[in-house]
């Protein structure tokens, strides 16, 4: 296995997100995935094969568990597809997690350009 890889996306950035792991299936199935509730299922519907640890929904602490998992090494790469365009209540929690991914200098992408850079680097 080659590191762990968080997906997680907003949910006006979940099409893209399944998308990006239905193209890039192959790629991600050589890491340990872990994702935020919605967005996990999304993945799992758009790619069967693909094994992903669910976590919690974001609004109810996903972020913050993938946080925890950052601060204690468990998590290589973040993949987060955020949207600017929409005000979220745990926006707190959003950006304590990519303040830790900044923290513990993981390679962390924020939109789905950047993604496809990180992940053809894997
Ligand atoms: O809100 C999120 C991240 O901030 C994503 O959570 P879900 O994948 O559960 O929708």
């Amino acid at each position: 296995m080659a590191g762990c890889i968080a997906l997680i996306a907003h949910d006006e950035k979940k099409d893209d997100m399944a998308e990006f792991a239905r193209q890039h299936q192959d790629a991600l199935s050589r890491f340990r995935i872990i994702a935020t509730g919605t967005t996990g299922g999304r993945v799992q519907g758009a790619c069967p094969g693909l094994e992903v640890t669910r976590l919690k929904s974001g609004p109810l602490g996903g972020d913050q568990q993938i946080g925890a998992m950052i601060a204690t090494g468990e998590v290589d790469m973040l993949l987060f597809f955020i949207d600017p365009l929409t005000a979220l209540p745990h926006d707190v929690d959003i950006k304590a997690l990519t303040r830790l991914a900044t923290v513990y200098d993981i390679p962390m992408a924020l939109n789905r350009a950047t993604a496809e850079k990180l992940i053809d680097f894997q």
